[in-house]
């Protein structure tokens, strides 16, 4: 539709007079696959998907007015039977970005999960003391600060610093960056005071191989502190080549090999922006035996280490 002059009353006209309501909303996108195949590989009991979301339902929980992204509905049904379809015991449930500040709908799903999810959000500055705990109560473990331009308008560092500075006890931080600012983001890291969890990473250059610049620079920041863990996820995302993943398992085996104990895995489901590609979420978990290739691997990378950081204080 080409839209020419719009108005505050929800209308549009295009250069031939046609007027559009509200109603034409841009198209909301599906990014998940529907059909997603049974894995090969069976996770051990008690596994956490440690990283994944809830979209919605827009009824009940609308989209910020700021989402760049406005997807279908993916809530807690869904995302419970993906989890069982999979193999997995519970999850760990990520305030997206097209949310907001408003973590209702993350809420809600931890809510119905009988105890088996816990979430991280994400928070307005100004947040109260009565607020954090209150989330606390509804499962939240963390707050995320996302610093993806394509996904928000700003990432105020200093009012981070001031939220890291009073979250509930036994809380940590998630922190989305891509490769390009890890070395701009390092004096803000040093800062935090909790432990860090890094999302994907912090998206390398998967094929530059487990020795290249954006994989050396990655362990250089895990190596400065002994509390910063990391998601070893989305081969969907980092890996141009696609399934079977070839570039991501040889640079990420040997990072989950040489820090067992800060690694954590999660589908990324309902991969959010994933629309042109629908990841098979299968195909995803047969990419754990390939970077954690023991038994003890599998254990600490899908139960110890999530357990340690989002179930120890029940
Ligand atoms: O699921 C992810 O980690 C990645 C996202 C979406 C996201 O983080 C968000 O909407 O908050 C992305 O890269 O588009």
């Amino acid at each position: 539709m080409t839209v020419g002059n719009s108005d505050n009353l929800g209308t549009w006209t295009d250069h031939l007079g046609n007027i559009y309501c509200s109603s034409d909303e841009p198209e909301r996108i599906v990014s998940w696959h529907s059909h997603p195949s049974k894995p090969k590989f069976t996770p051990p009991s008690g596994a956490v998907d440690a990283h994944c979301h809830v979209f919605g339902p827009q009824a009940q929980f609308p989209f910020s007015p700021k989402a760049k992204y406005l997807p279908e509905d993916a809530g807690p049904d869904k995302l419970f039977a993906l989890r069982d379809h999979l193999g997995f015991s519970r999850n760990v449930i990520v305030q997206a970005s097209c949310h907001g500040t408003d973590n209702s709908a993350t809420l809600d799903a931890i809510a119905k999960s009988g105890g088996m999810a816990r979430g991280v959000a994400v928070v307005d500055p100004a947040i109260s003391e009565a607020e954090l705990e209150a989330l606390h109560e509804g499962g939240i473990r963390g707050v995320r600060f996302n610093f993806l331009k394509r996904l928000v308008d700003n990432a105020p560092k200093d009012k981070f610093l001031e939220i890291a500075g009073r979250l509930p006890e036994g809380w940590h931080v998630v922190i989305y960056f891509e490769a390009d600012i890890l070395q701009e983001m390092k004096e803000f890291l040093e800062k935090i005071p909790v432990p860090i969890v890094i999302d994907h990473m912090g998206r390398p250059d998967v094929s530059q191989g487990a020795d290249g610049p954006d994989m050396m620079a990655f362990r250089e920041l895990l190596d400065s502190r002994d509390d910063i863990w990391t998601k070893v996820t989305c081969p969907d995302r980092l890996d141009a080549a696609g399934p079977p993943f070839t570039n991501f398992v040889a640079a990420v085996r040997p990072l989950v090999e040489d820090y067992p104990d800060r690694v954590l895995w999660g589908t990324d489901w309902p991969h959010p922006n994933m629309q042109a590609i629908l990841p098979d979420d299968g195909q995803l978990v047969d990419v754990i035996p390939q970077i954690a290739v023991t038994k003890q691997l599998q254990r600490q990378l899908l139960v110890e280490n999530p357990m340690a950081l989002y179930w120890a204080m029940d």
